[in-house]
């Protein structure tokens, strides 16, 4: 299939490389520099485009990919509290199409499953606590984590104690601490710890004052993240409206 890149950063590098293997065509790549593309004929050719820039140029490229009709597959996180219902109103009935996801890799779509047996399992021991860490390397735009916002929206949607969850501390590879830990009881704390070039850590820990439960998610590079991008438009190419890793892996 035909495949245009939005963001030819670490991701867009690495989602090249994987659809390559797989036999695809890379038609276009987008960045800050060639914006011009968006309107080019190669770009118009492209079956799906990948998409992975930031919290800020996310939602725009959506909307001039949906100019040229062509459907999108997104990883860029930070963008939903500002335009969630916007795009939920564009892909309505299958009007445009994004399959969107905070994490594309099959080892966090297990761990979301997981997770969501966990917290239900919790409902009937009120003597744990439950707490989120996730850390990333030092470029990262936001916090918490895309994934870490699902996984902690999962706990809050299925324990019956917490009713939102809660940005604690940021802790930096130089010591910085920002922001506080400072929670009440109903509130899920989710910390961030920015650390070098880690690709991602994701952590859910339970603890009681007779011991803790930890699961943790630990990408050991980008490539999970690329091949389920890559997977994610392969099926983005015949299916319509807004999609998300539960229909790709039917958890
Ligand atoms: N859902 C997932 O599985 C994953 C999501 N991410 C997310 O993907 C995003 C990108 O991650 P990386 O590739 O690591 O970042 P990166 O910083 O290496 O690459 C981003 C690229 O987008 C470009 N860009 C910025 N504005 C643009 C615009 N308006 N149009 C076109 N290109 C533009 C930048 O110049 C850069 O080349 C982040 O939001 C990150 O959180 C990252 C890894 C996995
Ligand atoms: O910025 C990253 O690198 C990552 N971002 C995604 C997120 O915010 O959860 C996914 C992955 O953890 C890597």
């Amino acid at each position: 299939m035909n495949i245009a890149l939005i963001g030819y950063g670490k991701m867009g590098h690495m989602i090249e490389q994987v659809a390559l293997e797989r036999g695809h065509r890379i038609v276009c790549r987008i960045d800050v520099d060639n914006q011009e593309d968006f309107d080019s004929p190669e770009f118009a050719s492209a079956d799906v485009a990948i998409e992975f820039t930031n919290p800020t140029a996310a939602f725009d490229n959506y909307c001039r990919a949906f100019k040229h009709h062509v459907k999108v597959v997104s990883g860029s996180t930070g963008w939903m509290k500002d335009h969630r219902a916007e795009v939920e109103e564009m892909t309505r009935d299958g009007k445009q199409t994004l399959f969107w996801a905070s994490n594309f890799s099959i080892g966090v779509a297990i761990f979301s499953a997981v997770n969501r047996y966990l917290a239900q399992i919790m409902n009937r021991f009120p003597q744990y606590d439950v707490q989120m860490e996730e850390t990333h390397h030092v470029h990262k735009l936001d916090a918490p984590s895309g994934t870490a916002i699902t996984l902690a929206e999962e706990i809050v949607d299925n324990i019956d104690r917490k009713a939102k969850w809660k940005l604690g501390t940021t802790t930096w590879d130089d010591g910085r601490v920002e922001g506080s830990a400072d929670h009440n009881a109903d509130e899920l704390l989710v910390n961030s710890i920015r650390h070098g070039e880690v690709p991602g850590i994701h952590r859910v820990t339970y603890n009681s004052e007779a011991d803790s439960i930890t699961i943790t998610h630990d990408a050991h590079s980008r490539m999970g993240f690329a091949l389920g991008a890559v997977l994610a438009a392969e099926y983005t190419k015949d299916h319509t409206g807004l999609l998300t890793t539960n229909d790709l892996f039917k958890f």
